[in-house]
C-alpha cells in the first residue's frame, strides 16, 4: 500500500483575476520507506504539495489518501489526531520552543500523546542520543547552533515513531556543510527506521541524497527519478 496516494489534485490560491493555481490535477503516489526529495524554483508548489501531504490544507479537487486513509473522511478533530499519531514535520525554521530545553522540546509530542513522563523522557533522551546530541539535552535552543536544532526538530518529529516524516525546506537557513549533514541524518533515520521522509529542497547539491526525485514546475511534477536500487527493490 502507498503511504502517501495523491489523486488529480488541485489547489488554487485567491480569487477571480488574483486566483492562481499552485498545483494542477496532480497525482503523487509514495511507498513506505522511499526518502523522496521535492524540489524546484520558487513558485512551483514545493510548499502547497507539502502542506496537502501533511493534512495542513484541504485540496480543492482530488484525492489525498494517507496511509490509506482519505482526508475527505476526516473531521478536524479526528485529522488531528490521525496527524499527531502518523506524520512528523521538520520546519525551515525549526519551530522549536524557545523556553524549553533540547530535551523538554523533543518529549512534546509524548506528552501530546499521553505517554507517561518517566517514559517519555527516556525515549526523548535515546532519540537524542540517535540524532548526536545527547550532551546538548538540556540547553535551550538559543545555545545551540542552527544545525544542532535542526537536529533537535529531527529528534521531536520521529519520537512519536511516525510512519512518515514531512520537512518542507529542512536546511533553508543551514550554511551548505551543515545543510549535507542534517539530510545525511535524516537519510540514515530512513534507512535504519524506515520511515518514509518527503522532503523539499530548492539546492541541487542535495539531490544526491534522495532515493527518488520530484522535479515541480508551475504546479506539475515534469520529472520523477529514482535511484537504480530503489527501481530493483
Ligand atoms: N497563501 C497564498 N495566497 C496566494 N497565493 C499563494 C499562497 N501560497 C502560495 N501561493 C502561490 O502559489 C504558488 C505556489 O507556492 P508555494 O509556496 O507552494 O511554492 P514553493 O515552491 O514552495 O515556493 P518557495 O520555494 O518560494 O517556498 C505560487 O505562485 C505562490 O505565489
Amino acid at each position: 500500500m502507498n503511504i502517501v496516494e495523491l489523486t488529480h489534485v488541485e489547489k488554487a490560491y485567491g480569487k477571480d483575476q488574483g486566483r492562481v493555481v499552485a498545483l494542477h490535477k496532480l497525482s503523487l503516489h509514495v511507498q513506505p520507506g522511499e526518502f523522496a526529495c521535492v524540489w524546484g524554483a520558487s513558485g512551483s508548489g514545493k510548499s502547497t504539495l507539502l502542506n496537502l501531504v501533511g493534512l495542513l490544507d484541504r485540496a480543492d479537487l482530488g484525492t489525498v489518501r494517507i496511509d490509506g486513509t482519505d482526508y475527505a473522511t476526516l473531521g478536524e478533530t479526528a485529522a488531528a489526531q490521525f496527524r499527531n499519531a502518523t506524520i512528523g514535520f521538520v520546519f525551515q525554521g525549526f519551530n522549536l520552543v524557545p523556553v524549553l530545553s533540547a530535551l523538554e522540546n523533543v518529549m512534546l509530542p509524548l506528552q501530546i500523546a499521553g505517554v507517561p513522563a518517566a517514559e517519555g523522557k527516556a525515549r526523548a533522551l535515546r532519540m537524542l542520543a540517535d540524532v548526536g546530541l545527547e550532551q546538548q539535552a538540556r540547553k535551550l535552543p538559543d545555545e545551540m547552533s542552527g544545525g544542532q536544532r535542526q537536529r533537535v526538530a529531527i529528534a521531536r518529529a520521529l519520537v512519536n515513531d511516525p510512519k512518515l516524516v514531512l520537512a518542507d525546506e529542512p536546511t533553508a537557513n543551514l550554511d551548505s556543510v551543515t545543510s549535507e549533514s542534517v539530510i545525511g541524518l535524516m537519510r540514515r533515520l530512513n534507512e535504519e527506521k524506515g520511515v518514509t521522509f518527503v522532503f523539499s529542497t530548492h539546492d541541487a547539491r542535495l539531490l544526491g541524497y534522495a532515493s527518488r526525485r520530484l522535479e515541480l514546475s508551475d504546479g506539475r511534477i515534469v520529472t520523477d527519478t529514482r535511484n537504480a536500487s530503489e527501481r530493483a527493490a
